[in-house]
Parts: structure tokens; C-alpha cells; sequence
């Protein structure tokens, strides 16, 4: 026992001599910060078809030991040894439950025996007989519905499922009632018998009397390691519990206690693990195990799967509804001194009737202009000065004032009949001066091109009653048949693509991201991890199914917006489709990224949200990237949706294909994004070996 107040257990646990050793770990050190030295040079040896009891206080480093051990954590340095030779030789349950709670008990035995190449009658046989040994309910129950003992149970379950040769249990009697704990017990020992090697941690103490060794752990080390007997022995006590506390008085009074640096020494040497389990970098049943898992989850949310693909429907439904269409109802306020003069009251058509060429004086031409401002749905608010009408359009009653001089109509004759010869104040009198609110831009320019116009058109209709062309009134500029497009182009024909392609991005980024987080934070994809699953298996299964998932969407979305709605689409349907389902798989493996790389919601949210509204800005939806500054103008191109956006314009609006440079750019970009999120998520996973853990 000196050897504890050097503060590393000094002499080396030393098994008997015809003991098989079946874990060994030597000279381990596990620094998590200055102040978070968890191992200073710990020794342990693990004989073969023996149960090993791990005590120690909570937080003494338990549960890092055994995750050292199965291989999801590094030790800084130190060497450990596991005798197992294939995946299935460890079984592995956790301290926490990290079972998908949404499966079923029978669904989580499939998926974790299918990864472990069980076939389904093996699956069934051992589903049966942990059901009796563990006391379960009903194989069909949902792990959610059970309770916290149960899902415990179930969790043992799945690491004693493929009879593993080495169990490596944390807490697994946390939560039992003491009969079911015996119970436990008795099967551990049976499984001894047979040659299984166990670790097992737990806090009650005396239960582990059962172990044939017992590892006592406390500041970094193994204060002793020996059977139960023989630690009771050594420290004169009567319990184990007595013989712990014993053996950490000693510890806490040794001398030699209170500097202990030569763990240091031992940091700076490498680290070896010999857990070298050929598991590959791909295979297709745990692939196929983790699509498995995937879909039933799926299909047992049904809310969450109708959510799925309203969401598109709804979407693409109410952006049409509000986006694009021009308001409708706006006042504008008319001050008409020359009605005032000549016939008040409201304005008639028989007011301007005749042509106002030849009898100027029995036509109003102002109120042929204000009613032919009402045609533009625009209510007229009639006023009887200037200053009055101004105060009203200040205050928001109305967008604009029309002001008509009192010789309006005449002195617009004068304009027409003799052009050359107008005076500056015919002139003056036949303009009628406009004031708009250009507060808010669009409907500010939306009055103003109604005033403009308005005045085309009723003097087109005007110089027509004249019998002179109705274009002596126009601009002299003809616009023919749109190269593309229509007359009638609306905003929504231009923005329809951008709102397609971000639905079609930014629903699986979410999905993806939501699914891979929630799997890292309660800790199912650590256990997935020790089952052998690699990532690459992970992304590709929930591609896999998301692109189900998506394609559903996109055709739900695409019937929106091209059918239900009939916005412009005169593409080929091949390019717009793989246009946007590949666009779907490029956001699939930006949320891969996003689940990897966060370790909370809200920071997932905000990168998802913040990429988004960056997205929204740079990909023409709002303002066209020729209109930003030049150096957005000229890295733009180069986001990920500016480009998938722009080739799907030229397909839909164009009918662009393939060959066009748009088009293949759009294509060029979805490709060049994923294969770099790709590479960004290896190289990720490579540098950070916990990307798949959150400590809670
Ligand atoms: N990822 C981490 N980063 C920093 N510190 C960590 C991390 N994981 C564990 N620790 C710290 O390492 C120490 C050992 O933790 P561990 O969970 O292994 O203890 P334990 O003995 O299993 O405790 P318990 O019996 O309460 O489960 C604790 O102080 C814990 O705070």
C-alpha cells in the first residue's frame, strides 16, 4: 500500500500465473485541462473470463476509462490492450441509455444485430431470450413508453445481444430494484463461467463483492487491484465499502500526496491501443442496417412525416399567394381646379366624350385621366387645394396628388394642334405636376408607373376620338414580342426559381442537421460509433433516405409552382429536376456538416438560419447580383445557391439545356460545394476523433 502515495500505483498488477490476461492497460494518461488530470499513469489488468469491478467515486474517471477501452476515446498516452479480435467480440453498454427511443424494443435489437451480422433468426432467438432474462415487456413497445429501469434493461440488452466474448458495462444495475440486480449478477457470473471477460462499474459498492477482481479508482489511479476477499483482508475490514474508504484515507494522508508530477513524465511518451478491428471503411449491411433504422424511425413519427410534406406545399403555396402581385386599392389624391371651374362634382364619362382637338371647352380631359387612374384599381381622393391634399398624402392617407391647372384641357389642344407654337405656360397648364410617397420603394414606383401610364393610355383613347394616330401620345419606342418571358412578367416568374431552389436546399440542411444532432447529442451515434457504423455509412444511408424524402418534396413543390400556379416553365423537365434534387443532396450534406460541426441546437440553428438569409441576399432572389458591389458582383458566383438558381432560371424561363453555360455552371457548382463539404466533414471527423460525442 506505500506504493499509493507515490500517487500511481507503483506495482504493476500482477495476475496469476496461469491467468490469461484479456485487458491491459499500462502508464495510462488522460489530460483533459490543467485542472482535469483524469489518469495519472494508471495500471490496469483485466484477467480472461473474469468480472472486473471498477469502483471508485463519481467523477474519479470511470466511464473515460471504459470508453478508452472500446475505443471512442484516446488516452494521451499509455498503452492499452484489448484482446478482441472482431467487432463482435465486444458488447458495449453505456452509462447513459443512447438508444433511439422511437424504435421499437424488437426494431433496436434488428439494427444493432443486423450491424453486427446477425442474421434475422439469431435476431429473433435473442430477442426472445432477453426478454426473459431481462424481464421485459412486449418486444413491440417503444422504448419511450418504458420505464427508466426497463429502458436500462434494454440497453444491456443490446450489448449481451450478439454474445459478445468481452462486456464492458457502465452502471448497468443504476435504477434496478435489487432483485432484478441479483438476477443480473447471477447471469454475469454464468456468463464468467463460460469464458466471457467483464467489466463492470458501478456505485453500490458492496454488489461487487461478486467480481472475482476489483479495481479501486481514485485520483487517476487504481488505489488496488485484487479480489474482494483479499482487498477486505488487507485493509482489516469487513465490507468492500469500508476497505475503499480505507484505502482513500490512506491516499489522502500519504505525504507524498500533495505534489505528484511524475505522471508527467510519463504524458510526453506516445500512446498505443492495440484495438485494431477490421470493421473497413464501408459495408454495406450496417449501411443497410442504419437505412433500416432511419426509416422505421421515420414511419413511427407520422406527425413529423406529414410535417415533411406539407412543409413544401405550404411554402411554395403562400409565397405564390404573396409574392408578386401588384397592390391593389392605393389612394391617390386629386386636387382638379379645372373641374372646379367647369363642373363640380364627381367625374362622367360624358364629360369626355367628344374630341378634345375640336371643341376643347366640352371636354374635360382631367377627368378622362382620373377615371382612367380608377381602371388601375387606384381609389381617388378628391381635395380642393394643394395644401390640404399634400397634408393628407404627409399623412399617409393617400400615395401621390394629381394637380390639374385650370385650363387643362385647353391648353393641351394648344400642345397637340400646334406644337411648335406652344407657349411655356401652355406648356405649364397641360402638365399636371404629381407628388408620390417613394417611402416604400415598390409601391412609390408602382404609383408612379400608374401615373405614367394612366396618361398613355386615356390619351390614346383621347386622340383616337380625334381620329389621329393614338401613338402621337406615346414615347416614340416600340417594345415587340420579349426575347423571353412575357409582357405580363411579374416578380414572382423571375423569383419563382430562387424560391424552389432554397426550398429544395434548405429543407434537407434542416432535416439532415436536426436528425444528425439529435443522434450525436443523446448519444446514439457514440454508441453506433462502438458498433462498429463509420461515417461514411451514416452519410450515405441518410442520403439515401432523405433523397426519398426529397424527391416527394420537390415533386410536391415543383406541382405548386409550375402547375397549380402556372408560372413560366418552358424547360426540359430532366435538367430541372436533377437541378434541383441535386441541389436537395447538396444541402443533405451541408446539414451533415452542420450536425457534425455544432455541438448544440442553437448554434446549428444559427449557422442553418444565418447561411440561409446569406444565401437569400446573394442568390438574386431579392436584388440582382448585377446590381452589387463589385467585389460581391464578383465572388457571388461563387456561393452555393447563386448558380443552381441561375440554371434553373435558364431552364424554366429560357429553356436552356445542358450545353448553355448557365446551366452546366449550376451543375458545376452543386458538385464542386458537396464534394468539398465532403472532404470538409473527413477531414473534420479525422482531426476531431470525438465529432460524434457531446458530453452532456
Ligand atoms: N469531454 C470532456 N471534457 C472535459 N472533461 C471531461 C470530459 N469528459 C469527462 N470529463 C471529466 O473527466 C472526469 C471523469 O469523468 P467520468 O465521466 O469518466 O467519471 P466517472 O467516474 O464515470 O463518473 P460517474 O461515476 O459520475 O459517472 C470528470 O471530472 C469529468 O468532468
Amino acid at each position: 500500500m506505500e506504493d499509493i502515495a507515490l500517487g500511481r500505483s507503483a506495482t504493476l498488477p500482477q495476475p496469476q500465473a496461469e491467468e490469461e490476461i484479456c485487458i491491459e492497460i499500462r502508464d495510462a494518461v488522460k489530460i483533459y485541462d490543467r485542472n482535469n488530470v483524469v489518469f495519472r499513469g494508471l495500471n490496469m489488468t483485466v484477467p480472461k473470463g473474469k468480472i472486473y469491478g471498477l469502483l471508485g467515486p463519481s467523477g474519479c474517471g470511470k466511464t473515460t476509462l471504459l470508453s478508452c477501452i472500446v475505443g471512442r476515446s484516446e488516452l494521451d498516452s499509455g498503452h492499452i490492450m484489448v484482446k478482441a479480435f472482431k467487432r463482435e467480440d465486444i458488447g458495449y453498454m453505456p452509462q447513459d441509455l443512447n438508444l433511439h427511443e422511437h424504435l421499437t424494443i424488437a426494431q433496436t435489437y434488428k439494427f444493432y444485430g443486423g450491424m453486427l451480422n446477425m442474421d434475422k433468426e439469431q435476431i429473433a432467438k435473442r430477442t426472445k431470450e432477453l426478454s426473459l432474462l431481462l424481464e421485459l415487456p412486449s418486444d413491440n413497445r417503444l422504448v419511450e413508453t418504458l420505464s427508466g429501469g426497463q429502458q436500462r434493461r434494454v440497453s444491456l440488452g443490446v450489448a449481451l445481444l450478439h454474445n459478445p466474448n468481452i462486456l464492458i458495462l457502465d452502471e448497468p444495475t443504476v435504477g434496478l430494484d435489487p432483485v432484478l440486480s441479483h438476477s443480473i449478477w447471477n447471469h454475469l457470473v454464468s456468463f464468467a463461467e463460460r469464458g466471457k471477460t467483464i467489466i463492470i462499474t458501478t456505485h453500490y459498492i458492496e454488489e461487487a463483492r461478486q467480481a472475482h477482481t476489483i479495481g479501486m479508482m481514485r485520483g487517476g489511479i487504481l488505489l488496488a487491484e485484487d479480489s474482494p476477499e483479499t482487498l477486505m483482508a488487507r485493509c482489516n475490514t469487513a465490507t468492500l465499502e469500508e476497505a475503499f474508504l480505507t484505502l482513500s484515507y490512506k491516499q489522502e494522508t500519504s505525504s507524498n500526496t500533495q505534489v505528484d508530477d511524475s505522471f508527467k513524465k510519463l504524458a510526453a511518451k506516445k500512446c498505443s491501443i492495440k484495438l485494431k478491428l477490421n470493421d473497413g471503411v464501408f459495408r454495406f449491411n450496417r449501411m443497410n442496417c442504419l437505412l433500416y433504422k432511419n426509416v422505421s424511425l421515420l414511419l413511427q413519427q407520422k406527425m413529423f412525416l406529414l410535417f415533411l410534406f406539407l412543409l413544401p406545399l405550404v411554402q411554395t403555396y403562400f409565397f405564390n399567394l404573396a409574392i408578386g402581385h401588384d397592390p391593389k386599392g392605393l389612394y391617390i389624391a386629386v386636387v382638379n381646379k379645372e373641374m372646379q371651374q367647369r363642373q363640380p362634382g364627381e367625374c362622367k364619362p360624358e364629360y369626355y366624350k367628344g374630341c378634345f382637338l375640336d371643341n376643347p371647352d366640352d371636354v374635360l380631359m382631367s377627368c378622362a385621366y382620373v377615371d382612367q387612374m380608377k381602371t388601375k384599381s387606384m381609389n381617388i381622393l378628391h381635395y380642393d387645394d394643394v395644401d390640404t391634399a399634400l397634408k393628407a398624402v404627409r399623412k399617409n392617407d393617400a400615395w401621390g396628388l394629381l394637380y390639374f391647372p385650370t385650363n387643362y384641357t385647353t391648353s393641351m389642344a394648344v400642345r397637340f394642334v400646334n406644337a411648335s407654337r406652344t407657349s411655356d405656360l401652355d406648356v405649364e397648364l397641360s402638365t399636371v405636376q404629381a407628388w408620390i410617397d417613394l417611402s416604400d420603394q415598390y409601391i412609390g414606383n408602382m404609383v408612379k408607373a400608374n401615373v405614367i401610364f394612366g396618361m398613355q393610355e386615356y390619351l390614346g383613347v383621347a386622340l383616337a376620338k380625334c381620329n389621329v394616330s393614338t401613338k402621337i401620345g406615346n414615347t416614340p419606342i416600340s417594345f415587340r414580342e420579349p426575347v423571353y418571358g412575357s409582357v405580363n412578367t411579374t416578380f414572382i416568374h423571375y423569383a419563382s426559381a430562387a424560391i424552389l431552389c432554397l426550398c429544395c436546399y434548405y429543407l434537407p440542411v434542416l432535416l439532415t442537421a436536426g436528425l444528425i444532432l439529435t443522434e450525436k447529442k443523446e448519444g446514439m451515434m457514440e454508441r453506433m460509433m462502438v458498433s462498429g457504423i463509420k461515417f461514411s455509412e451514416v452519410l450515405v444511408s441518410t442520403v439515401i433516405m432523405q433523397m426519398i424524402i426529397h424527391a416527394i418534396q420537390t415533386a410536391i413543390s415543383m406541382y405548386v409552382m409550375y402547375i397549380y400556379f402556372d408560372n413560366p416553365y418552358i424547360g426540359d423537365h430532366f435538367p430541372t429536376v436533377l437541378i434541383l434534387i441535386l441541389l436537395g443532396m447538396e444541402g443533405m450534406i451541408f446539414g451533415f456538416f452542420i450536425g457534425a460541426i455544432c455541438k448544440d441546437f442553437i448554434f446549428a440553428t444559427y449557422l442553418g438560419t444565418g447561411s440561409n438569409i446569406m444565401m437569400s441576399f446573394t442568390c438574386g432572389l431579392i436584388w440582382p447580383l448585377e446590381g452589387a458591389h463589385y467585389l460581391l458582383k464578383l465572388t457571388g458566383p461563387l456561393f452555393p445557391l447563386t448558380a443552381p438558381v441561375k440554371a434553373l432560371l435558364a431552364v424554366t424561363a429560357k429553356g436552356w439545356s445542358f450545353d448553355s453555360e448557365p446551366v452546366y455552371l449550376g451543375f458545376l457548382s452543386i458538385f464542386g460545394w458537396s464534394s468539398i463539404m465532403i472532404l470538409g466533414i473527413f477531414i473534420t471527423s479525422r482531426i476531431n476523433k470525438d465529432l460524434w460525442i457531446l458530453r452532456k
